[in-house]
């Protein structure tokens, strides 16, 4: 990769804990070649890019990171929009709404008008929750507004089963679709190792399907309940994502999106490129996954439903 072909800015707009690990994940990625930290606590975004800045020694391009406003993030090709209260003890994704739609509405205002080709990426939670409003804030093409969704819950669950079969996680194929959260699948129909259907590839008393699934979905929970927070698994999800799209790289990935059927942004395959969501892979699903997708979505309806309601 020459220098030259870096020339993408990304803004990341939230500096705290998992902003700042995406910052640097982008950096050890050498993905773009200017990234822009944006936060209104301007101490703390200045310290991480003194610190990040440390970084950027990394690699064989040189990525320079420095603070940025609102208004410049709207014109980068990419917006990653990590602002927003996280999980305290005993709350759920889904218990941060109303404090996180008044903070993404009030980033996005400050953002507008956007580039024509900004794709914005939302992570901050609950991430599916806020993707639909991102759409309805910002005014950009429903695919170009995405939610890193379940690529995060999906890599968990692809480690839990290298572990378990002995296997690279790379050569495993599997899927968490649905909400980022409680009502989230696992696409056990078309889990396969090196090609081959799990069910050949090994034995079910090898992977009791059940608990894998919920130690999945309860893993952020139970690093949080130690450290506070989850930061390392979602900088190294999200700056794969922003990879996929400046480089155009077409790669499947369970991404946050619209669905009109279900009237909510939730994880479905899509193939990832330049402009955000290329096309939606229609994935064979079992008639018991269907009806889980199906709850997951209603779930996130009511969610939006209350929110546009407490909004109003
Ligand atoms: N989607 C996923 O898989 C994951 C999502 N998260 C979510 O990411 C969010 C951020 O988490 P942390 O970084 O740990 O929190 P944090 O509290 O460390 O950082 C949040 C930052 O957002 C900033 N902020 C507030 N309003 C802003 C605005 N209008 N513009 C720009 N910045 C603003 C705050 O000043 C703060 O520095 C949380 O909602 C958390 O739940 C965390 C891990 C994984
Ligand atoms: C916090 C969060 O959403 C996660 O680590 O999955």
């Amino acid at each position: 990769m020459s220098k030259t072909t870096l020339t993408s800015k990304i803004a990341v707009v939230g500096a705290g804990e998992v902003g700042s690990t995406i910052a640097y994940s982008l950096i050890l990625l050498t993905v773009a070649g200017e990234i822009l930290l944006v936060d209104p606590k301007e101490n703390v975004r200045d310290a991480q890019v003194q610190d990040l800045s440390d970084a950027t020694f990394h690699g064989n391009t040189s990525t320079r990171i420095r603070a940025g406003t609102h208004k410049e993030a709207g014109q980068c090709d990419i917006v990653v929009i990590t602002a927003g209260a996280k999980q305290k003890k005993g709350e759920s994704r889904t218990d941060l709404i109303g404090r996180n739609m008044k903070i993404l509405g009030s980033a996005i205002e400050d953002m507008k008008p956007f580039a024509k080709d900004t794709v914005l990426l939302l992570v901050a939670n609950p991430v599916d929750v806020l993707t639909y409003f991102a759409q309805k804030f910002a005014g950009l093409p429903r695919e170009q507004v995405i939610g890193s969704g379940t690529f995060l819950d999906s890599a968990r669950l692809r480690g839990m089963l290298a572990e378990k079969a002995d296997v690279a996680a790379s050569s495993i194929d599997a899927y968490v679709l649905g909400e980022h959260g409680e009502s989230q699948f696992v696409a056990w129909s078309s889990v396969s190792i090196g090609g081959v259907p799990i069910e050949q590839a090994v034995s079910d008393l090898q992977i009791d399907r059940a608990a894998t699934a919920e130690d999945t979905k309860n893993k952020a929970t139970a690093i949080m309940e130690s450290k506070g927070a989850t930061a390392f698994g979602i900088g190294g999800v999200a700056a794969s994502i922003c990879k996929s799209i400046l480089f155009d790289q077409k790669n499947i990935r369970p991404i946050s999106h619209y669905r009109e059927d279900l009237q909510c942004c939730l994880s479905f395959p899509v193939v990832l490129g330049r402009k955000g969501v290329v096309r939606t892979v229609p994935m064979p699903l079992s008639e018991e996954e269907d009806k889980a997708l199906k709850k997951s979505g209603e779930s996130l309806r009511e969610i939006i439903v209350d929110a546009e309601k407490s909004s109003a």
